[in-house]
């Protein structure tokens, strides 16, 4: 398959490893979900390369880390800059490899870059502190350092934001990383690294490698000089690396699954709501850990809401992502759907009513038709489970007190939902969400300013804003002695 793209040679089929466009013999084929082509065919590469890559990494961070703030930030700077006059490229690529509708993925581009920007400015506030000595001829210095190489592991749905998000601030604060990017979607973190280079940052800081997620991971967990995983994915994956880094006391940073609540109370503004509703359920067709899971509707505007709801997701247009108007493309594979499909079986058999779709969609294999079922009751399957598909499930609940212990009747806490108007109900449900994250009154919550990340099982660390450079740095106090009295 040939993509039609300005700069063709953001297309990579080789591993950026040690600052060199490097392939192997043995090869995965990167497909594209919408049609089932072949797009690409990238190397499976495995511990000795990664080791090659650490090794790279701690050999270029002698220099980086010695740069000053400001000389970092500009590579930075120019980084995201030549992300975003790529951006139409960076965005094909992203929907032939992910499936994700043109406009998610230029907006994607743009959040990914607005990290690098970011962190790069961050890095220019790594302040540290004077504490006064506990004796009089003491002082306390503390200072924050790099924490030494990072490792990266990133998933499909977001292809190139979670390594802006992970790789701004470790460059940032002075460290290399080491990525390995999802097999299914490795070629717009590649072009990341084409851009990279061309940003200037320096050969060996950075490596990006595709192959056996275990053997990679292997090297990633058991290499001593590797001080920080940061991983993006699966809580299930995630509790096994925060195991294999318990070995070397490697610092992880985890953002795991979600079950997103979605609540609507009697106050809230009904239009305001569905609009909600709509944006943080179906954007990557479901398939973010944020993306609304379980909406919670209060009796007095269940039949309101339900009403506008089904209105605006019947319009919702399935297609290839590449098309003008898609709203909904593909889910990433086979899994994916049979997931959505489960789900939908098992709320219907236990009294959900389908009001809108409810089937795979015919605009091929891995399409399936944005569906809402009403009426859903506790014990179904999405009440403890992340569907991550095109799935509404709407719940009705009575009392507020009700509606908060549905919300947090979950081992995850990432993200949760609430539109309502009435002051003092907002700080009290604000308040007693058990997540990291809370929308109130809207249902988009993500920017590079503020801090993401999940309580309970979600995670570990917060990523963008203040917050997301800490887990990159050490702190070290120096104790000052001798020092004489003030005359
Ligand atoms: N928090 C989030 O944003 C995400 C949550 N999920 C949740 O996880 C479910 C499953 O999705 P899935 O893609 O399988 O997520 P995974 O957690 O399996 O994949 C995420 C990343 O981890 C890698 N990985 C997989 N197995 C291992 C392993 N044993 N050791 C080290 N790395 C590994 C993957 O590599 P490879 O691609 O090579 O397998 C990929 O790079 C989704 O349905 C969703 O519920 C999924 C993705 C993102
Ligand atoms: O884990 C995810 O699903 C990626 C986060 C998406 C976001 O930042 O909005």
């Amino acid at each position: 398959m040939t993509l039609s793209l300005s700069r063709p040679d953001l297309l990579k089929e080789d591993c950026y490893l040690a600052g060199e466009w490097t392939g192997s013999e043995q090869r995965i084929a990167v497909t594209n979900p919408a049609t089932g082509e072949t797009i690409a065919n990238v190397p499976k590469m495995g511990a000795p390369e990664t080791k090659a890559a650490i090794d790279a990494a701690e050999a270029a961070m002698a220099d980086w880390s010695r740069r000053t703030a400001k000389d970092r930030a500009g590579v930075l700077r120019k980084w995201a800059d030549l992300m975003k006059a790529h951006r139409d490229d960076l965005a094909v690529i992203m929907t032939a490899e992910q499936g994700k509708p043109l406009g998610e993925s230029r907006g994607e581009i743009d959040y990914s870059a607005s990290f690098l920007e970011w962190f790069g400015e961050e890095g220019k506030r790594v302040y540290g502190d004077i504490i006064p000595g506990h004796q009089p001829d003491k002082r306390i210095l503390v200072m924050k350092q790099p924490v030494g190489v990072c490792a990266a592991i990133t998933p499909w749905n977001f292809p190139s934001a979670m390594i802006g998000r992970k790789v701004g601030p470790a460059l940032a604060a002075g460290c290399g990383m080491v990525i390995k990017p999802a097999t299914a979607t490795p070629l717009s973190a590649f072009a990341m690294c084409v851009l990279a280079e061309e940003a200037g940052v320096p050969k060996g800081l950075l490596s990006c490698l595709t192959g056996g997620a275990s053997d990679i991971a292997g090297e990633m967990t058991s290499n001593f000089k590797v001080r920080k995983l940061t991983f993006t994915g699966s809580t299930e994956v995630g509790a096994k690396l925060m195991a294999a880094c318990s070995e070397n006391i490697t610092k992880v940073s985890l953002e795991l699954g979600g079950n997103a609540p979605f609540l609507v109370f009697d106050d809230a503004d009904i239009d305001d709501a569905v609009e909600g509703a709509l944006s943080s359920k179906f954007r990557n067709a479901g398939q973010t850990c944020v993306c609304a899971n379980r909406i919670y509707v209060q009796a007095g505007v269940y039949d309101q809401f339900l009403e506008k709801f089904e209105t605006a997701v019947r319009k919702l247009s399935v297609g290839n992502g590449m098309d003008e108007g898609t709203d909904i493309g593909p889910l990433i594979d086979r899994d994916a759907v049979e997931k959505v499909k489960e789900h939908v079986e098992d709320a219907v058999s236990k009294g959900a009513r389908v009001v809108v779709g409810g089937g795979p969609d015919d605009h091929g294999d891995l399409f399936y038709t944005p569906t809402l079922l009403a009426d859903v009751p506790v014990e179904a399957q999405p009440s403890t489970e992340e569907t991550f598909g095109p799935l509404a499930p709407v719940y009705r609940f009575e009392t507020v007190e009700e509606g908060i212990r549905l919300a947090n009747d979950t081992v995850f806490g990432l993200a949760a939902y609430f539109y309502a108007r009435d002051y003092a109900r907002v700080m009290h449900v604000a308040e007693s969400l058990e997540y990291g994250i809370v929308g109130h009154n809207t249902g988009l919550i993500s920017t590079e300013v503020a801090p993401f990340g999940g309580v309970k099982q979600s995670g570990l660390g917060r990523e963008g804003s203040k917050y997301g450079i800490d887990d990159y740095l050490e702190i070290k106090y120096l104790c000052m002695s001798g020092v004489e009295a003030r005359s």
